[in-house]
């Protein structure tokens, strides 16, 4: 474990780094799928105070196994994660603001554009609003399923649109690793930004076209489609 540690420490201090975060807002993981457990950014930690040795090991239920300090109060939101979407290996939580201000206006982030397509193939979808007894009851837990259910109920794949905005809340993103996580926040909050502006010039025409969004996103994931229907060329 200690070299996933190391790595979530790393994909950590890379929030501040781009401006996703401020203070000790949000927070990254990893999993050793094989294990069954996963690292997490301490809670309450300011980012330069952190080190690999503070990162807190956890199973997929959030029980401490290994670490000094509690575990980011976000930790069952990414234990759902992880236990709904099995191919992700890496979950980051952020407040950037871009990105919030979609998701405090309970909007989904659209593909506009290319820069959008390289990442995620469609729109960001938001979640619906909590209900109070979710809120109330274990807030971070019920945020992981309507983060699930928004996805099965729109037929989202996770793996082709691998972010999230929790209405009132803020962005969820996952990977293939804590970094490639980290990458797809990154990305999220500049396309939400871009994505913003192009509303205010011209919210008529923001939805890039679907035969655009097929050839640019399924050409650099591996697969060449047109209105959907997989081409074997
Ligand atoms: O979303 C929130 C608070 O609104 C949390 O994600 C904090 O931003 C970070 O909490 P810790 O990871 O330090 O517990």
């Amino acid at each position: 474990m200690e070299e996933l540690k190391q790595e979530v420490y790393e994909a950590n201090m890379l929030l501040p780094k781009y401006n996703l975060v401020t203070f000790t807002w949000g927070n990254v993981s990893g999993i050793d799928r094989d294990k069954n457990l996963l690292v997490i950014k301490p809670s309450g930690v300011d980012y330069d105070q952190l080190s690999p040795e503070k990162m807190v090991v956890v199973d997929l239920d959030g029980n401490v196994v290994e670490g000094e300090l509690n575990p980011s109060s976000d930790t069952a939101t990414h234990c759902v994660l992880y236990k709904q979407f099995p191919n992700i290996k890496g979950v980051v939580h952020t407040h950037s603001p871009w990105a919030v201000s979609f998701a405090q206006a309970g909007l989904d982030i659209p593909a506009a554009g290319t820069t959008h397509a390289d990442t995620f193939y469609g729109p960001i979808p938001v979640s619906r609003a909590m209900e109070e007894d979710e809120v109330v009851t274990d807030y971070e837990k019920q945020t992981g399923d309507v983060i699930v259910e928004t996805f099965l109920k729109r037929h989202i794949d996770p793996d082709e649109v691998p972010a999230v905005l929790v209405n009132d809340h803020g962005p969820f993103t996952w990977g293939k690793s804590a970094f490639q996580a980290v990458h797809n926040a990154v990305v999220l909050e500049e396309v939400a930004k871009m994505a913003y502006h192009s509303l205010q010039l011209n919210p008529h025409h923001i939805e890039m076209d679907h035969y655009l969004l097929d050839k640019h996103y399924l050409r650099k994931h591996g697969r060449n489609a047109y209105y959907g229907q997989a081409i074997d060329k």
